[in-house]
């Protein structure tokens, strides 16, 4: 039997209200509706299938109340984070909203309606409260404060909500499973005792070691139950994770492990987060709950203090044991014994045995770099999804921007730089030159000051998707205005890739000498108005990783010095 959801009774809003779906659907189509953010999104995902049972709504002021200030519903069913809809209070009176009305909520990502709201009342909340009381600090190097405080919109709406539309995924969608359907897998399995762990991060050996233990320990079965709504800013991105978990499952001895993913939102909330989860890993029948060392830690303060105890978060959940009624699985953090080949929880090494570690600053290190990673810290398979998604260098894609007055040799030494590109190999090299874009991109643009942003503003947003992609992108428009190119360094920047902004300094009377088609001197005739380096401005860059200049070298030479600047930054080399 799989374990008693929160309060007694799974909230799964979608069973309860499929006999009305189509009417309520109806409805929503007539409502004024808010559009989620993403982390509501999560949220009410977890609203309608029953993992944050006992809620069947966002909480109304009441309930805010009593949750921030004692971890606990008004009836006194223990719950330690607070969940509301934030919305603008502009928003709410234009659309006429108030105690009594009915709301739809949609997708952000398809417009489609979720569920319907029934508005029990509008709130300000208690935003000092909140954060001291529930993350324990006003400190904004806090995520969840710092999202509380520059993130939230300004009133919270409270209230039931009836289902309309589960939320539509089209990424791993086969092992994305309600607290019903891994309750209705854990029936199929004939498992009865499961333990569940949570993880925000890729898994190494330890973690299946870790986990078998607690299978081990419990006898046990396992559930995999990583998160995949929102986690830290800068974690690696769920896709990549998804993979690596995926990759360890068929380390696990045949038919001890599932995999389950959690559209969770997480906030990084420590010891309350802590007992959060093991609510939540409740209401998926989970009869077992791993916390481990610095559950659900945010980092450190802003004055480079953790935010928590190491072991805060179990104390919590322990302290709350009873009436969690889900069996808390205390961990320690396991360490790499060389000598003996295996892994045992930090306390119980024996004194003098020799240790082995590699933190996660350490690893994503190693993986910028592409320093080894050995085998008894992680699996092969593993490793390479890593690498895969952190690929080095030489793999990365890059952009030249070539920045100079008509004439100037910047095509000329593009187009050069291209040959000696497509020489090298290894990726597909992009040319954007000016009269290129001009043809495709923007001939219907002229030559304001507005047009040229617009026109160079394209050829960044184009650079930056190429160099995305992994490519060589050279671009080689006149882009005489600084902060246009600022912006194009950006958005390359942005898009994980280098700039190397080139500014082909030729001077003025060689271009013109150059200009072979005369432009030059229909535009000194006054037959052209508004030309670069006649009576417009050409900004010379100040931040140019390399100035040439045509009449002093060489194009050859030009070309080498480029590829001098990508070989020292590793993008061209040892392959
Ligand atoms: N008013 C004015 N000023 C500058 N250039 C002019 C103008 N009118 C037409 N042309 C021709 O257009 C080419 C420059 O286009 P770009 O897209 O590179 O210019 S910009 O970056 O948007 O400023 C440039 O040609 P290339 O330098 O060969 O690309 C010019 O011949």
């Amino acid at each position: 039997m799989a374990n008693t959801p929160h309060g007694g009774v799974l909230k799964d809003l979608h069973i309860r209200d499929e006999p009305i779906r189509a009417a309520l659907q109806a409805e929503a189509e007539t409502l004024p509706h808010v559009t989620l953010t993403e982390r509501q999104l999560c949220d009410l995902e977890l609203i309608l299938n029953g993992g944050f049972s006992p809620l069947e709504g966002f909480l109304t002021q009441a309930e805010y109340a009593s949750v921030v200030a004692g971890q606990r519903l008004p009836d006194g069913t223990l719950w330690t984070i607070p969940i509301y809809l934030d919305v603008d209070r502009a928003e709410l009176d234009r659309l006429g909203v108030a105690a009594g009305s009915r709301l739809a909520l949609r997708d952000p990502r398809d417009d489609r309606p979720l569920a319907i709201l029934a508005v029990a009342d509008l709130y300000q909340p208690d935003r000092a409260a909140e954060a001291e009381q529930v993350y324990g600090t006003s400190d904004p190097a806090h995520p969840a404060v710092h999202y509380l405080l520059h993130s939230t919109r300004d009133t919270f709406v409270g209230g039931r909500v009836q289902a309309v539309n589960a939320p539509q995924h089209h990424d791993y969608v086969a092992i994305r499973r309600s607290p019903s359907e891994v309750r209705a897998l854990f029936r199929k399995l004939n498992w009865t005792r499961v333990v569940a762990f949570q993880t925000r991060n890729p898994m190494h050996r330890a973690h299946r070691e870790l986990t078998v233990r607690a299978a081990r320990m419990r006898h046990a079965n396992v559930l995999i139950q990583p998160v995949v709504g929102l986690t830290k800013p800068g974690d690696i991105d769920h896709f990549t994770r998804v993979r690596v978990y995926q990759a360890i499952m068929p380390k696990y001895p045949n038919g001890m492990a599932q995999l389950s993913l959690l559209p969770l939102a997480m906030r990084m909330g420590g010891p309350r987060e802590a007992v959060w989860h093991a609510i939540i890993r409740k209401n998926f029948g989970a009869t077992h709950f791993i916390v481990g060392r610095d559950h659900a830690g945010p980092g450190k303060d802003s004055r480079g203090s953790d935010f928590y105890g190491p072991y805060e978060a179990q104390d919590l959940v322990l302290r709350y044991r009873d009436e969690l009624d889900i069996e808390v699985v205390p961990f320690q953090m396991l360490t790499y014994l060389p000598d003996t080949d295996e892994y045992a929880p930090v306390n119980e090494v024996p004194e003098g045995v020799r240790t082995l570690n590699i933190s996660g600053t350490e690893l994503r290190r190693r993986l910028k770099t592409g320093a080894p990673i050995p085998e008894w810290f992680s699996y092969p398979e593993v490793v390479r999804i890593l690498r895969e998604a952190n690929p080095p260098r030489d793999r990365q894609g890059f952009t030249v921007f070539l920045t100079g007055l008509h004439a100037s040799g910047k095509e000329a030494i593009a187009r050069a730089l291209q040959v000696a590109l497509n020489q090298e190999g290894g990726r597909s090299v992009s040319l954007l030159l000016g009269e290129t874009i001009r043809q495709e991109l923007s001939s219907e643009l002229g030559f304001t000051r507005r047009e040229r942003d617009i026109n160079v503003a394209r050829i960044g947003f184009v650079a930056a998707e190429l160099t995305r992609a992994g490519a060589a992108c050279i671009a080689a428009p006149i882009a005489p205005y600084d902060a246009a190119r600022r912006l194009v360094r950006q958005q390359v920047a942005k898009a994980g890739g280098g700039f190397y902004l080139v500014h082909v300094a030729t001077p003025l009377d060689a271009c013109i000498k150059n200009d072979r088609a005369g432009v030059y001197q229909r535009a000194i005739a006054g037959e052209i108005k508004g030309f670069t380096g006649i009576d417009d401005v050409y900004e010379a860059p100040a931040d140019a990783e390399l100035v040439a200049d045509v009449t002093k070298t060489s194009i050859s030479q030009i070309v080498h010095e480029i590829i001098l600047l990508l070989e020292r930054d590793g993008y061209i080399g040892d392959r």
